[in-house]
């Protein structure tokens, strides 16, 4: 115990943004460096939070993920004394879940924890399983282990693709939980169930509280649906579902909509794909995509069906690299702003539609990770409002805990569950016409390597579509055509005209987000930090108010370079040689086209070629004067 609250103490600063000690090691010795101050910690202070972890069994799905990778990181390093961890995992791309996992544990996010724990991965047990398939694809003695054993489930597995059928983000995103729900009511231990959402949820409204606000359809009425309708109706209802519905769910504009295909001759299932398509516009309505439009379905789900689940949700914004631990500026995908910023260093992205002033809520990972792992314990330990009233009385855990959830479910049929808006913009905002400055001028400093272009610096962010429409032809498409021309005549793959396509379709799906801006409350999130030990506010760390947004921004930067691209750091200066000689061959470029351009109007036209000769002349008689001057 005392071991591991060593490891934390240099935490009340982040490490290597501002501590001097690490601001010119190279990775490997800063690991180093790292766990040697660790390790030369001084106090031992308590934290609740690392003592209810000893001993427990959790169950962690969407472990391959973003979020996934970084939460099984930091339970095994803060909480060295957890019993074990069920990861459910599927097969992918010929790789077995073990497979799978062996090589992520392989990676840079785990060089801190193999250092301080080199037997870490005893602790991980992968155990096949998709969530698409029923009873979660679990074989009969796995499901058996994880009743009798679990403690705590993090479920973070999802469909998170914006724009993906709504037949399958329902699925995944709700009827998956709905089954991972109805294994938890199975466990005979179970002390906490952690679903991560998301705080776009309910981005249909402008003000999002830490409530869960009532569907428009009821969430089973949809899984029905789905069952039946094939994925073509899905897509039809799929608009008029994310609109607002009051009181029905299919009124009589659905109906009409899939009528013709409602009528043909369907033997075995009542909607195909086609009517689900049909409906989809329908069914999704206000919301911007169908991956919004679960999430909240999915809360609503478990809200109604929970039974007696302690149950807490989680809703990050934006989540990006982390920003303090294992490592500063660790991301390993393309989602969400990195593939932006990555599009910018590499000179590709040089228009976008958004709103500059809006507040741009991205949230660190290892923010949502920390609230993830306190709102655990707070369930489990302090349980409901009603609980922690009673622990204050001075009643010892586990009879303090046994006694007060007899008495909570008796009293209150179940407890309340918990809604965590784990978001930045009200506590530390940060606007994205800050974050394309900081993202444009660090890679102008910092390049990428072989850029496309130069990264922009007069790039268009502006809240005008039309204008923004007008720049794609001009910066995006034309190079894009010229380049392909190009590659082709040197014999190469063309790929940039593709390329943007990908990039054009992601901007669309983005548009939503940077063009708006909301406002969540937080204050379940206040209250958790206020409830933690000074001790665990350092370890489980998730005040965001002290976040340096510009610091944060340059370390995520060169993880996306680092992480992302797996680029070379050693070879900045050459990257920056390079991206210099050719911005000094546009400046030569520049001239030579403006000398070029005023040749021709001399040639011409007669009035410049006065205006040339007056200027001559005037210029000799100047350099005449200060001749005449100076003797
Ligand atoms: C000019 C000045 C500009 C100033 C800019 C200022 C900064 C602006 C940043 C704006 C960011 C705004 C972010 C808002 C996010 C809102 C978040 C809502 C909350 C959540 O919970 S989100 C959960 C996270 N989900 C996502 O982020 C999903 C987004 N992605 C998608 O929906 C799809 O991937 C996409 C982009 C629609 C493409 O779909 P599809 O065609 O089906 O392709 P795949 O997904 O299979 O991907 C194929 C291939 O492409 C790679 N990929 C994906 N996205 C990008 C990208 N943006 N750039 C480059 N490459 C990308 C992907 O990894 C796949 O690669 P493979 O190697 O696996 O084939
Ligand atoms: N990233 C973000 O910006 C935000 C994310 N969130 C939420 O956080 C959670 C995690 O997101 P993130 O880590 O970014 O997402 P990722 O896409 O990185 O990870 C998704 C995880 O879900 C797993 N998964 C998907 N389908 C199945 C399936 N059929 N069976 C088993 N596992 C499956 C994936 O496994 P596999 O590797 O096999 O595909 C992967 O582990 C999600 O619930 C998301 O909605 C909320 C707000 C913002």
């Amino acid at each position: 115990m005392c071991k591991v609250m060593r490891l934390f103490n240099v935490f009340e600063a982040p490490p290597r943004a501002r501590d001097p000690r690490f601001t010119s090691l190279p990775e490997d010795d800063f690991v180093e460096s790292f766990v040697r101050l660790q390790q030369s910690g001084q106090t031992c202070a308590m934290s609740s939070i690392v003592d209810y972890y000893r001993g427990k069994t959790i169950l962690v799905t969407g472990a391959t993920g973003f979020m996934g990778k970084v939460l099984v990181e930091k339970l095994l390093r803060a909480c060295p004394d957890v019993e074990r961890l069920y990861l459910l995992v599927r097969h992918k791309a010929g790789q077995t879940p073990t497979q799978r996992i062996n090589s992520i544990v392989e990676g840079k996010l785990f060089d801190q924890l193999r250092q301080l724990q080199p037997d870490f991965q005893s602790k991980l047990r992968p155990i096949t399983s998709d969530l698409l398939e029923p009873d979660l694809g679990l074989s009969q003695s796995d499901e058996e282990l994880l009743v009798s054993k679990v403690n705590i489930v993090f479920h973070s597995a999802a469909m998170v693709k914006f724009q993906e059928h709504l037949k399958y983000s329902l699925q995944m995103n709700v009827l998956a939980t709905q089954r991972l729900l109805g294994l938890c009511q199975k466990m005979t231990s179970l002390e906490a169930f952690i679903h991560v959402s998301t705080a776009y949820a309910y981005c249909n409204r402008q003000f999002i509280e830490e409530i869960v606000y009532p569907p428009r359809v009821h969430p089973q009425k949809l899984l029905d649906c789905i069952e039946w309708m094939d994925d073509d109706m899905v897509s039809t209802i799929t608009p008029d579902l994310v609109r607002d519905h009051p009181n029905t769910w299919m009124d009589d504009d659905m109906v009409s909509t899939i009528t013709p295909d409602l009528v043909r001759d369907h033997p075995n299932t009542w909607m195909d794909d086609d009517m689900v398509s049909t409906i989809t516009p329908d069914l999704v309505r206000d919301h911007p995509n169908t991956y919004t439009f679960s999430k909240g379905i999915a809360e609503n789900l478990l809200l109604e069906q929970r039974g007696h689940v302690p149950l807490a949700i989680i809703r990050p914004s934006i989540v990006t690299a982390t920003w303090r631990e294992p490592l500063p500026g660790w991301v390993d995908n393309f989602n969400g702003p990195t593939g932006i910023f990555i599009a910018i260093g590499k000179g590709i992205l040089r228009t976008m539609s958004g709103d500059p002033a809006a507040k741009a809520d991205i949230v660190p990972v290892d923010v949502p990770i920390n609230l993830m792992i306190a709102a655990a314990w707070n369930i489990a330990v302090k349980g409901h409002s009603s609980l922690s009233g009673l622990s204050s009385r001075g009643l010892e855990i586990p009879i303090n805990l046994m006694i007060a959830a007899a008495w909570n479910i008796a009293v209150k049929g179940s407890g309340e569950t918990q809604i965590y808006n784990c978001t930045t913009g009200t506590t530390n905002p940060y606007t994205w016409g800050q974050i394309a400055t900081k993202t444009i001028d660090f890679y102008l400093e910092t390049p990428l390597e072989q850029p496309f272009r130069i990264p922009p610096k007069g790039a268009q962010f502006t809240l005008h579509r039309w204008w923004h429409e007008f720049w794609v032809p001009i910066t995006h498409l034309l190079p894009a055509y010229i380049s392909d021309v190009l590659f082709r005549a040197m014999g190469k793959k063309p790929r940039m005209v593709r390329l943007y396509d990908k990039l054009h379709k992601s901007l669309e799906s983005l548009d939503w987000f940077t063009c708006r801006g909301w406002d969540w409350s937080n204050t379940n999130v206040m209250k958790l930090q206020r409830q933690l030990s000074e001790e665990d506010r350092k370890l489980f760390y998730f005040d965001v108010s002290a976040i340096d947004w510009d610091q944060y921004m340059e370390n995520y930067l060169i993880g996306a370079k680092r992480y992302v691209l797996k680029e070379d750091v050693s070879k900045i200066p050459e990257c920056r040689r390079y991206i210099q000689r050719v911005l000094r061959i546009q400046y030569v470029l520049k001239f030579v086209a403006v000398v070029i351009a005023w040749r021709v109007l001399i040639a011409r036209s007669r009035r410049v070629r006065n205006l040339w000769f007056v200027m001559i002349g005037q210029l000799l008689r100047l350099l005449n004067a200060l001749r005449l001057g100076k003797h």
